[in-house]
């Protein structure tokens, strides 16, 4: 489904696109997450923030419809209620989650990969790259509340917490399933994935796209718990604080050395910019290995990405096969 769907997105963008103006949810307001009195949920139009001051805890959701993709406006945002929650001292932890049960988030934005200029996917790119280091790398303990499923970029988004709780439903897939679109999931995507799943799993798990239905994904542990639907929240937050006794629990895993083994040291300072250096280089050699340029392009790469051949041939020399690229040692070693 995920496939057939990413083809239609894909070929809709480029035959439309006037239609990729803003979706703008309402702005709600409501009772915190924790019930208390007087504390108002705040946020913007795609992020809904349910703080529970007194639990230091904040319930972040995703509000993006219809399927929570990472546009670049909802990217913006997530990424200024975060700053916005880890500024504030009140907050030690975030529950991230769906506003809208039954999909978590259907990954990046495909209208936001094909028909725009180069500058756009430069923009775009740098945000997705944000996005994930920003939370990889967060002081908050991030809890992901998955009430929905979750492909490719909604995957990697609940890989960069702490912990994941799945809800217990078979439609709820979870996966790195971009080589079903004709895309290769770019190192880092591939490197968190090997973190938690180890490599054999991972390896196979992203050749061949997989999206695990529950049951599954705890089997080879792309998710901490599988609850009850209803019990989704609830969960998440038990775990919240049972992380949260723990008085250096984030920057203490950090100090050992545990769960941030993508960045060196080197990349952690100005990652945006270092990951996508090479787009600055077209003369850069070609970074996929024999094998893998034998098999490009891959089966099934959408056409509107073909017609872009040229554009699309250098933002996948620079996005993908890093692992394969000697200017990888910069970032990955
Ligand atoms: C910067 C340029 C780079 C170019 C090179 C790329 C290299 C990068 C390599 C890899 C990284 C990629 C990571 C990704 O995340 S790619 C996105 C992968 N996502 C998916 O495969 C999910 C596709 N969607 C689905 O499977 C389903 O929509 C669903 C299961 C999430 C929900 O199903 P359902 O409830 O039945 O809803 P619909 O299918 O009817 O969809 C509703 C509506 O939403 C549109 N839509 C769905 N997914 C996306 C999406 N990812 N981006 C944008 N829009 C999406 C869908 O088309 C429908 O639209 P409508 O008909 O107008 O209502």
């Amino acid at each position: 489904m995920a496939l057939a769907v990413g083809m239609r997105v894909l070929t809709r963008a480029l035959h439309r696109p006037w239609a990729r103006g803003l979706r703008v949810a309402p702005g709600r307001t409501g009772p915190a997450a924790g019930g208390g009195d007087g504390v108002r949920c705040f946020g913007s139009p795609r992020v809904l923030v349910e703080p529970d001051p007194a639990a230091g805890v904040a319930v972040v959701k995703m509000r993006n419809p219809p399927v929570n993709s990472f546009s670049l406006e909802f990217l913006t945002e997530l990424l200024i209620s975060l700053e916005k929650l880890e500024n504030d001292k009140t907050f030690r932890g975030i529950i991230l989650t769906s506003d809208h049960p039954g999909i978590f988030s259907a990954g990046l934005d495909l209208t936001e990969m094909c028909g725009r200029k180069p500058e756009h996917y430069m923009e775009y790119w740098k945000a997705v790259q944000e996005m994930w280091l920003r939370f990889y790398l967060s002081n908050l303990v991030v809890i992901a509340a998955i009430n929905g499923v979750s492909p490719a970029g909604g995957c990697l988004l609940s890989l960069t917490c702490d912990y994941r709780v799945l809800a217990n439903n078979p439609k709820y897939t979870i996966g790195l399933n971009e080589t079903r679109l004709g895309i290769v999931a770019p190192f880092w995507f591939k490197d968190m994935m090997v973190n938690t799943v180890g490599y054999r799993t991972a390896e196979r798990a992203l050749q061949l796209g997989l999206l695990f239905p529950p049951a599954e994904a705890l089997r080879v542990g792309v998710v901490d718990q599988v609850v009850p639907e209803d019990q989704v929240q609830s969960t998440a937050r038990s775990v919240m604080a049972q992380w949260l006794a723990i008085p250096v629990c984030r920057p203490g895993v950090q100090n050992q050395g545990l769960g941030r083994a993508v960045l060196s040291p080197e990349a952690l300072g100005e990652a945006p910019s270092c990951l996508i250096q090479p787009l600055a280089a077209p003369d850069d050699p070609w970074p996929l290995d024999a094998s893998r340029q034998s098999a490009f392009p891959p089966r099934g790469l959408p056409a509107c990405l073909c017609l872009q051949a040229p554009l699309f041939l250098s933002l996948v020399r620079t996005l993908v096969g890093f692992g394969v690229h000697p200017k990888s040692k910069r970032i990955s070693s």
